[in-house]
């Protein structure tokens, strides 16, 4: 369970977050909805560590979040996608997949500077690890290929692929299907359905309310840092408020 009780964060005097407390249970695809400003990125930023809450808690599973720097964090299992993958642009796909797992490999340096065989062995497993992940999502003809070379649509598919190859078994989607265009949608679906039928946790944010709904089993909408309502897909959806405010369907009489 992914508890955040009161969280909140400002930028001078803009509240990005204000007093928002949701309880995320696992097994659960759960998504984050909102205009333009309304601090779905900031909430999913204080989650992963990239911002400190200036006030409020997070915890996972019992454990304050709060404080913990962001390799702390995804060594929990928090996993995450981000909006631009531009400083990795240069990466070979395959290499890409294994970026968080090329950093524990690191770590025992010396080993791997020897060729060390369990070292070797271990590598040739990941390579393959992260070969069948792409052929799930049908992206193997661009193992070989460096992420600057393929479409923005396809990165973000790969980015997923990056998550689903790693151990995290709480994962937040950052606008996985923002620049992709419609033909592209359903492989990001595809690969949502992959994350979730891994047992996985899933917060995805995101601005195609349609995608979020047809994939989330809860929702919250937020508005100016607020929370404004949670619930299923369906109750949220009729809400009055994120009627008016999201969609504009209701007017103000
Ligand atoms: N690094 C920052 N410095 C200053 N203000 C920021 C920063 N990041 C976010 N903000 C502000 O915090 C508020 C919430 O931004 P946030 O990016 O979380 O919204 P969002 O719901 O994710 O919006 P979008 O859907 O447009 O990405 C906005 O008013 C934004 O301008």
């Amino acid at each position: 369970m992914l508890d955040l009780d009161g969280v909140s964060l400002a930028f001078g005097g803009i509240k990005a977050v204000n007093d928002v407390t949701v309880q995320v249970p696992e097994g659960m695809c759960f998504g984050l909805i909102g205009p333009n400003g309304a601090g779905k990125t900031a909430l999913l930023n204080c989650i992963s560590g990239v911002y400190r809450p200036a006030g409020g808690e997070i915890r996972f599973r019992g454990r304050p979040l709060n404080g913990l720097a962001p390799d702390v964090i995804s060594a929990l299992g928090i996993g995450r996608t981000f909006q631009s993958m531009e400083q990795f642009e240069q990466f070979l796909v395959v290499d890409y997949l294994l970026i968080s797992r090329t950093r524990e490999l690191s770590r025992s340096s010396t080993l791997a500077a020897l060729r060390w065989p369990p070292v070797i062995r271990r590598e040739r497993a990941e390579k393959h690890r992260a070969m069948e992940t792409l052929e799930a999502l049908g992206l193997e003809t661009h193992a070989q290929d460096r992420l600057s070379e393929v479409p923005y649509g396809t990165q973000k598919l790969i980015d997923i692929a990056r998550v689903l190859c790693s151990d995290a078994t709480f994962v937040l989607l950052d606008e996985p299907t923002s620049g992709t265009t419609s033909s592209e949608r359903p492989g990001i679906s595809k690969a949502l359905d992959f994350l979730l039928g891994g047992e996985r946790t899933v917060v995805v944010v995101d601005h195609d309310v349609d995608f979020v709904t047809r994939h989330a089993d809860r929702v919250a909408a937020l508005d100016q840092g607020r929370l404004i309502a949670q619930g299923t897909s369906r109750e949220v959806m009729a809400d009055p408020v994120v009627r008016r405010i999201y969609l504009g369907l209701v007017h103000d009489a």
